[in-house]
C-alpha cells in the first residue's frame, strides 16, 4: 500500500496525520508512507522526528479581500499544485489522505484529478475552509463530530470518525506518567496549554495570576509556545520563586506523559488537544482563541462545556483572577472534579485511528 498523507501549519492537523500513518504501518508494516506538508509548517519538524518522509511544496494562504498579498499567494498556489502533480507522479499513491490546513489544497485537489482515491479528515466541530472547498472533489469526509455533518452537502460521502489520537494517549498509565513528571505530594498538577504555537492571551493572563496568587497551592505544567517563551520568563516575578515552584517549558514533546500526570487541563479549544484529554478522562479549562476561522473554537469548548466536562472562559473575559477563580472552584470540590472528569471520559472517541483505516482499506477493495 502507497499513501501520502497531507496536513499542516499546526500541531492540530499534523499530529492526527502522524496518528494515520502509524495506524497504516502497524496494521500494514511494509506500506510506504510520504508526507507532503511546507518548509514553514510545524510539520518540517515534528513528521521527521516521527520518523517518517516528507517533500514540501509551496503555499500561502488568501485573505478575504482583493489584496498584493492574494497575488503573491495565487502564484504560490500555482506552483504548489504544479509541485503537488509532480510528487503524486512520481510516487503513485493508492490513496491520498488530508488532514486539514492550506497545504492540503493542492495535494487533495491534484489527486482527485489524477483519479488517485481521496480522504480527507476534519477535526474540527465547524469544518476548516480548505476541507470545505475539497469537499466536493474527494471520495470520503471523515468528520469526529456529528454536528460537522451538516456543513457539507454531499452526505454520502460521510462518515463519523472521531478524531484520531496517538496511540500513546491510550496506552501510557499514571504510573508511567508520573515517572516522567513526577508531582508534589499535596498539589494538583495543571497542566497549561495554548495549542500548538501557544496563547499569549493565555500566558499573559497566567502571569497576572502568578504575580497576585504567588504561594498558591498549585503546581504548574506550562507550556507557553516555542515563539512566546522567552517573552514570558522575562516577564514572570523575578522577587518569588516561580520559576523554581513551576515547569515552565516552549513545548511539551511527550504530551501522552503530560496530559495523564496532570489534575487539571487549561488550554485553547483546538479540536485535537480536546480529544487528547477526554481520552485521558481530564477536566478542563478552555479558553476558545477569538480570532479563529468562523470562531471554529468555540463549537470545540461548547461541546465540552455544554456536558459539563470543562468550563469554558472567553478570551474577552480572561484575566488572571478569573482564571485563578476557575481553577478555585474546580479544586475546591474534589465532588465536581471527579464529576468533570467522568463527564469528560464520557465525550471521548477513541476509535478514530481504526475507523480511518478501515475505509482507507474499503476505499482501495
Ligand atoms: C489558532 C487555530 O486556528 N488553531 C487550530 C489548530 O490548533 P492547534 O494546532 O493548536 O491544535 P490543537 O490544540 O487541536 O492540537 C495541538 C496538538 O499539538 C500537540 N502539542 C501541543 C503543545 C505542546 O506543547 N505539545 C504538543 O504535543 C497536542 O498534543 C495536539 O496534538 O488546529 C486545530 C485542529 O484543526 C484547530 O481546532 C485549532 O483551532
Amino acid at each position: 500500500m502507497k499513501v501520502v498523507i497531507s496536513g499542516g501549519g499546526t500541531g492540530g492537523h499534523i499530529y492526527p496525520a502522524i496518528a494515520i500513518a502509524n495506524k497504516i504501518k502497524e496494521e500494514n508494516p511494509k506500506a510506504e508512507i510520504l508526507f507532503i506538508g511546507t518548509e514553514k509548517g510545524l510539520e518540517s519538524d515534528i513528521v521527521p522526528k516521527a520518523g517518517y518522509k516528507i517533500k514540501h511544496i509551496p503555499v500561502s494562504y488568501l485573505k478575504r479581500k482583493i489584496s498584493l498579498h492574494n497575488l503573491k499567494s495565487g502564484g504560490l498556489l500555482l506552483k504548489g499544485l504544479m509541485e503537488a502533480r509532480r510528487i503524486l507522479k512520481d510516487f503513485k499513491p493508492d490513496v491520498v489522505v488530508g488532514t486539514g490546513g492550506f497545504v492540503c489544497g493542492p495535494v487533495l485537489f491534484i489527486a482527485a484529478k489524477l483519479k488517485i482515491k481521496t480522504l480527507i479528515h476534519e477535526s474540527n466541530v465547524f469544518p476548516g475552509l480548505t476541507n470545505r472547498i475539497l469537499a466536493r472533489y474527494v471520495d470520503v469526509i471523515a468528520v469526529s463530530f456529528d454536528d460537522a455533518k451538516k456543513y457539507f452537502k454531499d452526505l454520502n460521502k460521510i462518515i463519523v470518525t472521531g478524531n484520531p489520537i496517538r496511540e500513546d494517549f491510550l496506552k501510557v498509565t499514571e504510573a508511567e506518567a508520573l515517572i516522567k513528571y513526577p508531582k508534589h505530594p499535596n498539589k494538583p498538577l495543571i497542566l497549561v496549554v495554548g495549542g500548538s504555537g501557544g496563547s499569549a492571551k493565555l500566558n499573559n493572563a497566567v502571569i497576572q495570576l502568578l504575580e497576585k496568587h504567588p504561594n498558591d497551592q498549585f503546581e504548574l505544567l506550562w507550556a507557553t509556545g516555542k515563539n512566546h517563551y522567552s517573552k514570558v520568563m522575562d516577564s514572570l516575578p523575578k522577587s518569588s520563586s516561580t520559576i523554581e515552584k513551576h515547569r515552565i517549558v516552549p513545548y511539551i514533546n511527550d504530551m501522552p506523559y503530560a496530559l495523564k500526570a496532570c489534575d487539571l487541563i487549561i488550554t485553547s479549544a483546538g479540536a485535537m488537544l480536546l480529544s487528547e484529554l477526554t481520552a485521558a478522562g481530564k477536566a478542563s479549562i478552555l479558553i476558545p482563541k477569538a480570532h479563529t476561522a468562523e470562531n471554529h473554537q468555540e463549537y470545540n469548548a461548547r461541546a465540552l462545556a455544554d456536558k459539563g466536562a470543562a468550563i469554558m472562559i472567553k478570551e474577552n473575559n480572561l484575566t488572571g483572577e478569573s482564571l485563578y477563580n476557575g481553577i478555585d472552584k474546580i479544586l475546591q470540590h474534589s465532588d465536581g472534579l471527579d464529576k468533570m472528569k467522568l463527564a469528560s471520559r464520557q465525550q471521548a472517541r477513541v476509535e478514530g485511528n481504526e475507523k480511518i483505516y478501515e475505509a482507507i482499506v474499503k476505499l482501495l477493495r
